[in-house]
């Protein structure tokens, strides 16, 4: 069956590479990413991956339809898809020295079935960042359009002392989950 990746990002794309997944074709959803006040961040990375798969399967009903969302989160709060500086210099001050999760929601619409889901959480520490670490980070410019402010697969591995659960999860999709949901809803990958 076709499989469709309801994403924009590239990252996505090299990842799904990494299991020898090559979605027969890419098309981004088009919805509201806004963060209802009070919803909390694995409701959010849920809901939003489950939108973006039905938007999507709505257009490309006869398909498998592939989509997520990654949040990071402090406790409760949902820090923002960062794209200005200030907002990356405020994500970057709420990082230092702290522990975050970052959660990716993955859905998958097959034709006549459920809608399948999973959530995953990755467990990060950051090392307490000085205000030169800040200056340099605000520089380097790969934080645009990364949630929370930073990219762990880019010069961002630095400021982080430890890493706990999945790696690619946090890079937009857990490749060892995303493989169960396609092998569950009969896609043929080994
Ligand atoms: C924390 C972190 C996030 N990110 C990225 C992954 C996601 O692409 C992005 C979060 O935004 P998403 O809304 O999950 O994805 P997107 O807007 O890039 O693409 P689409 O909605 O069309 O699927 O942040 C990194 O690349 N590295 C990191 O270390």
């Amino acid at each position: 069956m076709r499989l469709i990746l309801a994403s924009a990002s590239p990252r996505r794309v090299d990842l799904l590479a990494r299991i020898g997944v090559v979605p027969d074709e890419v098309l981004p959803a088009d919805i509201d990413e806004s963060v209802p006040k009070g919803e909390l961040p694995r409701d959010h990375a849920l809901r939003l991956a489950s939108e973006k798969a039905e938007a999507v399967a709505t257009q490309r009903p006869d398909a498998l339809v592939l989509a997520a969302d990654t949040v990071v989160a402090v406790g409760r709060r949902i820090l923002p898809k960062v794209d200005d500086e200030a907002m990356l210099r405020t994500c970057m001050r709420l990082l230092s020295g702290r522990r975050h999760t970052v959660l990716t929601g993955v859905a998958l619409a097959a034709p006549g079935q459920p809608l399948r889901t999973r959530l995953v959480e990755t467990m990060i520490a950051m090392k307490p960042l000085s205000s030169e670490e800040i200056d340099y980070y605000a520089s380097h410019g790969e934080w645009r359009g990364k949630a929370g402010g930073y990219a762990l697969q880019g010069y961002g591995e630095v400021y982080v002392r430890h890493i706990a659960g999945s790696y690619s999860n946090v890079v937009g999709l857990p490749l060892a989950e995303t493989r169960n949901l396609l092998k569950a809803a009969g896609y043929a990958i080994a």
